[in-house]
């Protein structure tokens, strides 16, 4: 489903220029779960957000469900993904002004794809039916992070990329979102690529790899 191939990213600095990302390759197909490791500064959001088409890469490859993101246009590309990709970072992002059911279907809306059943059993999956009619500022961080999830699923993404979503989080809370998160990613068949710091996070995903000088390699 998705595949980068020799990916490069470098930043323009007040030092030079900075190789952050030097040759990447990865696949990660349906129901496939990674956890990305590395220091801090290794670029592991500047490869989630090269995926997620918040900023272009410099060379290499990025296919997604078998198209060259390269080759479509801004247009086409900013389509597949709202459509295709959900994101969750550690910060939740929530509409202030907008209750719990509008939050969670917010971006299915934006893309055409809302479906008020899916919806529905995203709440109570999540825990959320009971606070629908609530605003995110009257959420624990917890259920704050939940409806985050329920958003990115609302839209029946094939891949699902989360920067950190735990790291907001006390240690309870954080275990009831990873489960969530891994259960429903599993139940719906979409990949989960997922920035960890934590080998105990990173442990149930199915792979998990480390950024290290801009290469990246599997752990075994
Ligand atoms: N827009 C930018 N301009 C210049 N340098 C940048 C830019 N964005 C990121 N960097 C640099 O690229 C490197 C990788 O940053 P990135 O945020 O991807 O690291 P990370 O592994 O996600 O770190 P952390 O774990 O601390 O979040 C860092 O040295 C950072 O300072």
């Amino acid at each position: 489903m998705l595949a980068c191939r020799g990916l490069t990213k470098s930043f323009a600095t007040p030092q030079g220029s900075l190789t952050v990302l030097d040759g990447i390759n990865l696949e990660l197909d349906h129901g496939d779960s990674l956890a990305l490791m590395g220091e801090s500064g290794s670029g592991k959001s500047t490869l989630m957000h090269l995926i997620a088409g918040l900023d272009d890469f410099d060379s290499g490859s990025l296919r997604f469900n078998g198209r060259e993101l390269g080759q479509l246009s801004e247009t086409a590309q900013a389509r597949l993904r709202r459509e295709r990709i959900g994101l969750i970072f550690q910060q939740f992002h929530l509409v202030p002004s907008l209750d719990v059911r509008a939050n969670l279907a917010l971006q299915a809306r934006l893309a055409g794809r809302f479906d008020d059943a899916w919806c529905d059993h995203l709440l109570e999956r999540l825990g959320l039916t009971e606070l629908t009619g609530r605003y995110p500022e009257q959420l624990s961080g917890g259920q704050q992070q939940r409806l985050a999830i329920g958003r990115a699923l609302a839209v029946r993404p094939d891949l699902l990329l989360a920067d950190e979503p735990t790291g907001n989080l006390d240690e309870r809370a954080a275990e009831t979102v990873l489960e969530l998160l891994m259960a429903l990613a599993d139940e719906h068949g979409c990949a989960l690529m997922m920035i960890t710091h934590s080998p105990a996070v990173a442990a149930p995903l199915r792979r998990r790899y480390r950024l290290t000088h801009g290469r990246l390699a599997e752990e075994t």
